[in-house]
Order: structure tokens, then sequence, then C-alpha cells
């Protein structure tokens, strides 16, 4: 509610220094930085912290599955943030897409002055407006606020943050809603803006109308940097001022600073106007806006501490505001305090982007402010009306229209006059009233705006403020006693556990005590449901009537309100009594109303706390489930190596089993020729070795198993086995690297360069001792044919060395004797002498086979061996190259499991404290 009178504002306007977020005045929360923050974070508040974050892309606990809370606010949507004072930069499609260097200029722009970038739609075709739009958004990111003028549809299409609309364009609501239908995902409420060109449609649009912010065209008026003071004053949204009132093209240093120093948030800009304009000129011009406006900050809060010191000790004799505090609750209040403070520590541990901490530390921070009452319901309900009535004085702007835009302090000051009042804005861009009546001695009262779904922004300061009020006065008008809306709310307010007095005002509107009584068993019936309790506490009044009523008595000298209340029984006013009785009793901190108070006052930052506590719980619960789920797939990874073993294990076979079948093929083909070779029969080889001596001639079978078996097979083994151990690195080298990929992503925001690792961990996967290759290298044809055909002449020597050859009848003996039993027989009839080492011959050939079996048996088993060698050795490489690849994902998981399993026991201990505290106030009585 905009105060009606005697509204004062710090010597210099500060609208350019208003800040949204629901902050108590003298707030922990004023800082110096160069500009307030309108901006949202580029993330959701309830995100997790930076580690958390990489998990996102995690495993399927990840929350792709499940939804993280997005904001403890109601339907999850928060208010965006303006950060001003600050450049908004107007650009038409054009400058965009026929412009080669306006992405590089605008990339700069946003990193460093401007925060908030206007698409021109409302010209030129849809399609150039939509490229450009799109083309914007790549370079915008999130870096400043990118709307698109006029074009809900394009804005929607390419997730704008908002809308731009001309005065007579679509109502801000419809434009809200549709933006937010396309951005269901979103955290933050889509922005509306509004060109305006009078201050009139100023006002309008920025109270009833809903818009986040203001372009306002000052057009060519002379005085229009006066004419714009008033509506700098009475708007209460950030104005940036479009200036065509430059005599020259493009406004000045000097012109800007004016425009800043006016009061404006701040100055939209063409691109070529902000071309003319160096980093250092906007350098310094920041800095002095920043100088100026933070001196100005600084000076109200030396005025409003004078103020403080001016309106008396009396915050200060009774702590929070309480009459009779014994010692025993200013411990309570100190025991608080630490306990808070601490759970603060831990909350910014295990959440530190959760934004809604700022509730708390304000909460501790106002823990020992007094008593606050707000006056919560719909718009038009008549909570400004209720307040005027119970501080007799028509102080707030009553109206059929929505009147509080604002969260709106009242505090009590000593003034002269009853009708007197001052009022400061707040940086945070809260309204405080400083007004002289004694009820304000003990609470601050606070009147809010309209809760409404009309009504976004205003509900939305309305729903943030809520968890910082002790008590709510909820106000029902009696036309509409508890609409669906206020159900909605109602159910709100009950997950910060507020006490809610519910007020049903207007009820003069009822014809008769039986429509009142209805109407109030109706509310009450279904509050209690609402509630779930039977405690519900409702006051009918008509504070309209009680208002005039009260006033018209001050003016009646001596005649008190509530005697005529009581003396015109009137059940219209008589019931507002009873409320204000009910209030009064709260002063009292000797009664059990009082103490009452002094309990929700306690109960106040413990329910933030809660809540706070809460989501944490909910983040950490999360966080545990996605490092559990990440220490897991690191281990899984890791382990999986195995499979990969066996798999090459399996796969191996076949390369051995080809390796020993060309040995036995190898070995058959030496057989068949041993077979044929060593025969008596065979008289050619037994003449040239008996008449020609050892060495002067090579066995045809010598040089046929040299060249046309050993050479060849070996040469082929030596292909095989190159082949498999090439087989073996290429795999492992693969594998490698698959490995590798698939850590890095998972976890893609993990890096570790390669100095994390030991210099031979690439090595790892080429290194191979190759023993299947040594072993067939050391065979030679050459030696092993040479072998062979030694065994051979041995035989031959052993067999016929004593016969001669002359005993020997070749012609008879080839023709008819073609076996060897056949050869022994004759050899047997030729010589009886001859017979028994002829009979040794069959013998000393199976030896010689049996020589040869074994030789290639036993080479058989020796590659087998070292094939299975080089392929542990892989393996194995591979094994210890994945562990060394791996053990850094998996610590980093397991690091961060423990540390968030350190903060789950800090949370569970600062529940259990807090539990302990609960029962301490709990069991506060009167004394
Ligand atoms: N009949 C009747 N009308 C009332 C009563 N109290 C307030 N009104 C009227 O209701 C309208 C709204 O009153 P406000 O006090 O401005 O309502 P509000 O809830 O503060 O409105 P917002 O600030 O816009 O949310 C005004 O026209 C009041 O005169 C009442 O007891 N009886």
């Amino acid at each position: 509610m905009i105060p009606l009178l005697s509204l004062r504002f710090p010597a210099s306007p500060s609208s350019a220094l208003f800040h949204f977020s629901p902050s108590p005045p003298f707030s922990s929360r004023f800082t110096k930085s160069p500009f307030r923050r309108f901006l949202p974070p580029t993330k959701p508040s309830l995100s997790t912290n930076s580690f958390s974050s990489t998990s996102q892309q995690l495993g399927p606990q990840g929350p792709q599955n499940q939804q993280p809370p997005r904001t403890l606010f109601p339907g999850g949507y928060k208010r965006p943030e303006i950060k001003v004072p600050n450049f908004v930069l107007q650009l038409d499609p054009n400058d965009v897409l026929a412009d080669d260097n306006a992405l590089d200029f605008i990339d700069k722009a946003v990193s460093k002055w401007v925060g908030l970038v206007v698409l021109n739609g409302g010209e030129g075709s849809g399609g150039r407006v939509y490229e450009a739009a799109r083309s914007l958004k790549a370079v915008v990111k999130d870096r400043a606020y990118l709307l698109i003028a006029e074009r809900v549809d394009i804005a929607a299409a390419v997730g704008a943050s908002g809308v731009v609309l001309s005065d007579q364009g679509l109502p801000a609501i419809v434009a809200r809603n549709t933006m937010m239908d396309s951005k269901s995902d979103s955290v933050f409420l889509p922005l509306v803006a509004r060109t305006v060109q009078s201050s009139d449609s100023a006002l309008n649009a920025s109270s009833s109308e809903g818009a986040d912010f203001l372009i306002y065209d000052l057009g060519q008026e002379e005085h229009a940097n006066t004419a714009m003071k008033a509506v700098y004053e009475n708007v209460k949204i950030p104005i940036f001022v479009v200036n065509n009132n430059s005599q020259a093209e493009v406004p000045s240093y000097t012109e800007l600073t004016k425009i800043f120093k006016s009061g404006a948030s701040g100055v939209v800009l063409s691109l070529e106007d902000l071309r003319l304009f160096t980093d250092d000129v906007l350098s310094e011009f920041f800095n002095t806006v920043y100088t100026t406006n933070n001196k100005r900050q600084d000076e109200s809060i030396v005025e409003l501490e004078m103020a403080d010191i001016d309106r008396g000790s009396h915050q200060k004799v009774g702590v929070a505001g309480f009459i009779k505090v014994e010692d025993r609750e200013k411990q309570l209040i100190e025991k608080e305090r630490s306990v808070l403070t601490k759970a603060i520590n831990v909350f910014q541990k295990a959440s530190p982007l959760m934004e809604e901490i700022s509730l708390l530390i304000d909460a501790v921070a106002q823990i020992d402010e007094p008593f606050l009452l707000a006056i919560v319901g719909e718009f038009n309900s008549g909570k400004s009306t209720v307040i005027n009535a119970l501080l007799g004085e028509r102080y707030l702007t009553e109206g059929v229209i929505p009147t509080t835009n604002e969260i709106t302090f009242l505090r009590y000051s000593e003034l002269d006059r009853k009708d007197m009042q001052r009022c400061e804005r707040h940086p945070d861009g809260q309204l405080i009233c400083y007004l002289p009546a004694p009820i304000l001695k003990e609470m601050n009262i606070v009147d809010t705006p309209g809760t409404n779904v009309i009504l976004q922004r205003q509900q939305r300061l309305t729903e943030e403020f809520v968890p910082r009020a002790d008590l709510l006065f909820f106000v029902i008008s009696a036309d509409r006693p508890l609409t669906e809306s206020e159900v909605t709310f109602l159910r709100y307010t009950q997950q910060w556990k507020k006490k809610v007095v519910f007020v049903l005002n207007k009820s003069d509107l009822y014809q008769n005590t039986q429509e009142l009584e209805e109407a109030i068993s109706f509310i009450k019936e279904n509050t209690k449901k609402l509630l779930n309790t039977e405690d519900v506490t409702l006051y009918p009044v008509a504070a309209r009537l009680v208002l005039e009523e009260k006033l018209s008595a001050t003016s009646d000298v001596g005649k008190k309100y509530r005697e005529i209340v009581f003396a015109e029984s009137n059940w219209k006013t008589s019931s507002f009594y009873k409320l204000e009785n009910f209030l009064y009793s709260f002063l009292d901190g000797s009664t059990s109303r009082g103490m009452e108070r002094m309990k929700l006052k306690l109960g106040t930052p413990i329910a933030i706390a809660e809540r706070m506590l809460s989501a944490c719980e909910t983040l950490n619960r999360k966080d545990c489930e996605s490092a559990e789920q990440d220490l897991s797939s690191a281990n899984e990874i890791i382990d999986s190596v195995k499979e990969y073993v066996i798999k090459m294990e399996n796969e191996s076979i076949s390369w051995r089993r080809r390796t020993l079948s060309a040995i036995d093929a190898t070995k058959s083909r030496i057989l068949e020729l041993i077979e044929s070779t060593l025969q008596l029969s065979n008289l050619d080889v037994v003449a040239s070795f008996l008449l020609k001596g050892e060495s002067s001639t090579t066995l045809p079978a010598t040089s046929r198993i040299q060249n046309e078996i050993l050479g060849p097979a070996i040469a082929d083994t030596q292909n095989l086995l190159g082949d498999y151990v090439t087989w073996l690195q290429s795999n492992n080298a693969r594998e490698g690297r698959a490995y590798k990929e698939s850590f890095e992503k998972k976890w893609p925001s993990i890096t570790f360069s390669d100095k994390n690792y030991p210099l031979e961990t690439y090595e790892l996967l080429r290194k191979l001792d190759e023993l299947s290759l040594k072993a067939i290298e050391n065979l030679s044809a050459n030696a092993t044919s040479k072998q062979f055909e030694r065994e051979v002449r041995e035989v031959f020597l052993e067999t016929f060395g004593g016969l001669g050859a002359a005993g020997l009848s070749a012609s008879l003996l080839t023709s008819i004797l073609p076996t060897t039993l056949e050869d022994l027989l004759a050899l047997g009839l030729c010589s009886a002498g001859g017979f028994i080492a002829i009979s040794n011959f069959p013998a000393r050939r199976q030896g010689i086979i049996e020589k040869v079996k074994k030789t290639a048996d036993a080479l058989g088993q020796e590659l087998e061996d070292a094939m299975q060698k080089d392929l542990q050795e892989t393996t194995q490489n591979l094994e210890k190259f994945v562990r060394i690849i791996g053990e850094p994902y998996r610590d980093a998981a397991q690091n961060r499991l423990d540390k968030l399993l350190e903060v789950k026991d800090e949370l569970s201990n600062v529940r259990g404290t807090l539990k302990m505290l609960q029962v301490e106030i709990q069991n506060l009585h009167v004394s």
C-alpha cells in the first residue's frame, strides 16, 4: 500500500538501488557491491554444490529421474532480479543479421556492461526476427536477459528471458503465462517489460499491470528529466530510459550520468550508441554512478540509524519487543542465535548455492527485533483498512483496485502529530513507515500486497515475506469467503508453520447474524481441515465501519472508541474489539497469550531453519545417492576389465588352436616324409649314405623338410604369431582408450591431466614381451632339417653299416618288397647275421617318429605357453592401466561421499539441536 500522507524519500531518489528480495531494514544483506542485484543466478537456487552438480550427468540415480526441488517458494517460481544501474541494448534484427561484427561486439558488451538485450520484433518479417533472436540467444547465453519486443511467440521459441510489450500490447499476465507455458522447466518467472511514454502508463504498468521493469521513452520533452522525477518516486520497478532529448545524436557521457543520477535505473542504447563509448568511459561512468549511489545508500543507512536513535530506546529496552522478558527468555534468544548461526554454517556447507539461506540469515539478524505481525490476504479484502482500523488513523491507502504493491513496514516513531508519518524506501525495495501509533511500540505491522494469480509479482513479494512473519492476520473478504487461491495461499503459509488468525472482514455486508454465523462456520470448518487443527481463531470484523467510528470518536472529545462500541453493542463493530483484545493480550508477556507471542517470535527463525534443513537433507540425500552411484559406477568400470579379460581369453583360444593345428599339420607332413624315407627298400638313400659317406650329400627328404615343410611352416607360424601379438596390442590400445573415454564421458566436469598419472601409464597399452614371437624365432628350418637328416643317417648307418652293400639285391628288394615287414623278411633271408641289425630298423624308425612327435608337441606346448603369457601380460597391463586411470575418479567419488556423509552427520546434529531448542521454547511457562 502506498502511504497516503507525506511520503518522504531519502534526499536523492534511490529507485536505482531497489532490491526486490525480501530483506529486512538494516539487513545484513546490505552489501556494498557496486550494483544492486536484480539478476537471477544462472542456476536454480536449490542446486547442489559444485561437485554434486557435476553428478547431474551421472547414472540412473541422477537428477534426470529425480526432479530437484526448484525453490522453497510456491509454484517453484522466483521473481527474476534485475541488476541496476545497467544498460539496455536495443537491437533491430538487421543489426544482428547484416552486421558481421555485431555478434562479437554484443558478446563483449554483455560480458561487461549490458544487463538486458532487447530485440525489436515489431517490424520486419517473423523469420528474420526469429533468426536474429536465435543468434542473440546463442551469444548472450545467461549473462544478460534477452527480451523480444512484441513477439511472445518468438521469445518462447528461442527460450528468451521475456518480452517487452508496447503500451497498447498484450496484457502482462497473458504474455507471462504464454512464456511460462513454454518455459515449463524454468525456476524464474518470465520477465515482462512495458514501453511507456507517459507517467500515467508508467504507474499503471508498474502497479496493476505487474510489469517487471519499464522502458520509458522520454520523447522530445524539454524538461523530460524534471518530469521524470515524479515517476521515479512513485514507480517501484526499475525504469530504463530511452533518451531522445539529446541535442547530439548520441547521449554524451555527462548526459548519461545525469539520467542515472536523476533516478533512472539505466539507459537504453542502440548498438551504434554503445559502440561510441570506449571501455574506459563506461568503466568510469559505472564507477561514478556507483560511488554516488553507494554514498546515497550509506547516507540512508545513517539516516535510518539516526531515526532509530530518535525513536528512542524502546526497542532496545524490551528485547524482541517483549514486555517483562525474563532472563530465561533472554538466554533462550542468545541460545537460539548461537544454534542458528551454527546451523547456517552447516546449511551453507550442505548447499552453497541455496539462495534462500538469506532468509535465515536475516531472521537471525532480527532475532531481537520487535514481533512482526503481517497482514495477508487477497487484494481488495481490506488488509489496509484493517490496519488503519487497528491504528485508529487512515495511514494507508485503501481502494477497490489493488493498491498495495510493496511490502510496507509500519514501525513506531514519536512524532508530534497523530496523523503524521514518515516513510522511507529501503534499498531492498521495502517501504518503512514510522508512525506514532502506540501499538507499534510493541510490534511491527506489515501490510503486504494482495495475493492473487493475476498479480504475480505482488503475490511473490508476499509469499517471500511470509517466512519472516511471526503471526499472520489472514484477511478474508465477506463477499467471497475462502476462495481457491486463498486456500492455496493458506496451504503455503503452513509450509512455514505460521500461526494464522483469520479476520473475516466486511462482515457488515451480511444482512444479519445468521448469515454471518453461516459464513463463520463455513470458513472454520474448511480451515480446520486445511490446517489440520481444531483450534481456528476467526474474528469477524467490519474494518471500514470501525475505522470510521474511531476517526469520529477521536474528534468527539473524551469519548473513547471502546465506550462507543459497548454503548452501541453493535455486532458489526464490537467484534473488532475482540480482535484488538486478542492483540493487546498478546502484548503482555505475563499472560499465556503473551507467552504464546514469545514462543511464536522464537519459533519463526526455527521454522525457517527447519525448512532449510529439510531442503538440505533432501539435497544431501540425493547427493549421497549420486556419490554412491558414482563410486559404484567407477568401481564397475574398473571391474569390467575382468569381463574384457575373459573375452580375450576366449578369443585367444582360436589363435592358439590355429597355431597348434599348424604345428600338427607340419608334424604330420614330416612324419609322412619319415615314413616314406626310412624304408629298407629306400635303397637310393641307403646306398648314398653307405657309399658316399656322411657329409657328401644331403638327403632329398632333408631339403624337402627344409624347403617345403618346415621353412614355410615356420614362416606361416611366425606370421600367425605376429598377427596374434598385433591383435593383443591393438585390442589393448583400443580398450584402454575406450575406458579412458568412458570415464571422461561419464564425469565430463572432472578433468585429470595426463600429468596426474605415472609416466609409464600409456606405455602399458603398448608394452608386450612378445614371448610367442620369440619362441618361434628360435626355430630354424635349416637347423631342424639338419638335425632330422642326422637322425635318419644314424638309423641307416646303424642298420646297414655291418651288412655291406653287396649283400643286397637292389632289384629284388625294390621290385617285390614294398613294405617294411617284407623288407625285414627279405633281409632276413639275405643275411642271417644282418638279421638282428635289420630287425631293429623299425624300432629305430619308430624312435625318430616319436622324437619328431615329441619335438613337435613340445614346440606346440612352448608356443601355447608363450601365447598365454603374452595374453596375460596384455590383460594385466590393461587392468593396471584402467586402475590408474579410474583411481582418481573413484577417489573423487569416495571423497565426495565422505564429505557428504560428514555433512549428513552435521545436519542430523542440527536437527537434534533444533528439536531440543523447540522443546525448551515449548516448555516456557508464565512465571
Ligand atoms: N463494506 C466494507 N468495505 C470495506 C471494509 N473494509 C474495507 N473495505 C473496502 O474494500 C476495499 C479494499 O480495501 P483495502 O483496504 O484497500 O484492501 P486491501 O486488501 O488492502 O487491498 P490491496 O492493498 O489492493 O491488496 C476498499 O474500497 C475499502 O473501502 C469493510 O469492513 N466493509
